[in-house]
């Protein structure tokens, strides 16, 4: 089955390329392979990646290192290893961190699923901890299953929002010049002080850039670099490009990065970086019902009422019969939103469906996945107290669910006769649902709505 087509903007998962993705990786594979070409006699190019993850996060001000806070309750390295796991020509991700993580580390990678990951000790200082991932990636040792690459690329493993096409921007760049580094515009103008804490000068801010990862070097420059490298450039050095001016004489190409590129530094970093991510997984909402008519109607209507509610959000319907084949492919296509439309009674039986296909897919593990459990019910014949008590079951489904990484709410939603009623009841639902989706608040897991 295809995944999402390549380069969309949306998380997918690490892990082996499948068809879809495969397309667009084998173009950047092809360009990089090509170069390989045009120096007859050596192997295809082969690239692999440090990401210095051994510090102790202290601007961020919580116990915590900052790699591994929560986002959606997964770590925030995590995020950064699938950025990069997305990625089908990086060969190996070498990455460092303090002894004292290891075993967090290892955790990370097994219950994430993430591949082709090596972990090597951090060092004192961010230079030390890619000068350890360098070695790592340069001494055959016979029992590591590394090699040494034509080409590493460093980045920082708080900066999760890499997409490829920076990485093979850098990487191309670094081929050709030795070096490369993502920069971007300066937002505030840099000064110097003088030694009397006053203003000696400032830098006109339009001739100057930050630099930013990811980095790329041929591995011989960078390895040079690093080797020759004085103590006191390893204890207070920021700048791996210096370092290849430095030592090596090389003269990194610098390539206009995206705003994405930002590393998460203090705690509001980490707010941004969690709205992003909600953002991306909140672009597409699947309506799941079953075939009957009735039930097909008001799923259609509120199928119109959500995408006018919510313009830039890919709405589709899939219906939970033929043995969820269509549902299968929503799935696998990395969907994280599902409205669960049951029938006119009040028994969970299409949202316990779509559960267990959810829970037999692997779709939860990286992403919280939101399921609203939608109910209707016209309150002047039946009174919502003599439905509650079923639908409160809503809360032991979600209790059980939630282990799996599933989010299960439940929606009432009024369906008088009159049709204009029923229009402002599904816009009133609609805009509940979209609250649930973009907010994700782990705190409404369980509880039953009214529109
Ligand atoms: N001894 C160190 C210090 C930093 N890093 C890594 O280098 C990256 C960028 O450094 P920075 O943002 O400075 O991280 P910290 O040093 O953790 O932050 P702080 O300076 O606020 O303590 C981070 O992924 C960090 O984990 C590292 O591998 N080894
Ligand atoms: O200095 P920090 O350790 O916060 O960050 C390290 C690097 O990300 C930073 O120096 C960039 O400018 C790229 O070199």
């Amino acid at each position: 089955m295809e995944r999402r087509p390549p380069g969309s903007s949306r998380p997918t998962e690490p892990g082996p390329c499948l068809s879809g993705q495969r397309g667009a990786d084998q173009a950047a594979s092809a360009s990089l392979q090509s170069a390989a070409r045009a120096r007859p006699g050596r192997h295809p190019l082969a690239v692999a990646a440090v990401l210095p993850a051994g510090g102790c996060g202290e601007r961020m001000g919580v116990p915590t290192p900052k790699q591994f806070c929560p986002i959606l309750g997964r770590p925030l390295i995590s995020y950064t290893l699938q950025a990069l796991e997305r990625v089908c020509w990086i060969k190996d991700i070498v990455v460092a961190v303090t002894g004292e993580n290891m075993e967090v580390m290892k955790s990370i990678i097994q219950k994430y699923q993430h591949k082709r990951i090596s972990l090597v000790e951090a060092g004192v200082t961010r230079h030390r901890s890619i000068f350890n991932g360098l070695k790592a990636l340069a001494e055959d040792q016979l029992n590591r299953k590394l090699s040494k690459p034509e080409i590493v690329i460093i980045h920082d493993a708080v900066r999760p929002f890499v997409e490829e096409d920076i990485l093979l921007k850098v990487v191309t760049a670094a081929k050709e010049h030795g070096a490369a580094g993502a920069i971007r515009p300066l937002v505030s103008t840099v000064i110097s002080p003088s030694a009397d804490g006053c203003l000696d000068h400032s830098l006109e801010r339009a001739r100057h850039r930050a630099s930013e990862m990811p980095q790329a070097f041929l591995f011989d420059v960078i390895y040079e670099a690093y080797q020759q490298c004085s103590d006191c450039d390893l204890e207070f050095g920021t700048e791996c490009l210096q370092l290849a001016l430095k030592y090596c004489c090389t003269k990194a190409k610098l390539v206009e990065g995206s705003p994405d590129l930002w590393k998460v530094t203090y705690k509001r970093d980490l707010y941004a970086a969690e709205s992003i991510i909600k953002e991306r997984i909140s672009q597409e909402i699947c309506v799941v019902t079953d075939t009957k008519e009735d039930n097909k109607h008001v799923s259609h209507l509120l199928e119109e009422v959500l995408k006018s509610e919510l313009n830039h959000v890919k709405v589709t319907s899939e219906a939970l019969c033929h043995a969820g084949r269509d549902l299968q492919k929503i799935i696998l296509d990395q969907c994280y939103n599902f409205v669960c439309v049951n029938v006119m009674t009040s028994d969970f039986q299409e949202t316990q469906k779509l559960l267990s296909m959810l829970e037999e897919s692997n779709l939860s593990i990286l992403y919280p996945v939101v399921v609203v459990s939608v109910h209707f019910l016209d309150f002047k014949i039946v009174p919502p107290s003599k439905k509650m008590e079923n639908l409160m079951l809503i809360r032991e489904f979600a209790k059980e669910v939630k282990k799996r990484n599933i989010w299960l709410c439940g929606l009432l939603i009024s369906y008088p006769q009159d049709e204009q009623k029923l229009q402002e009841s599904l816009r009133e639902g609609a805009i509940i649902i979209a609250s649930l989706i973009k907010e994700r608040n782990s705190g409404l897991i369980g509880q039953l709505l009214i529109a």
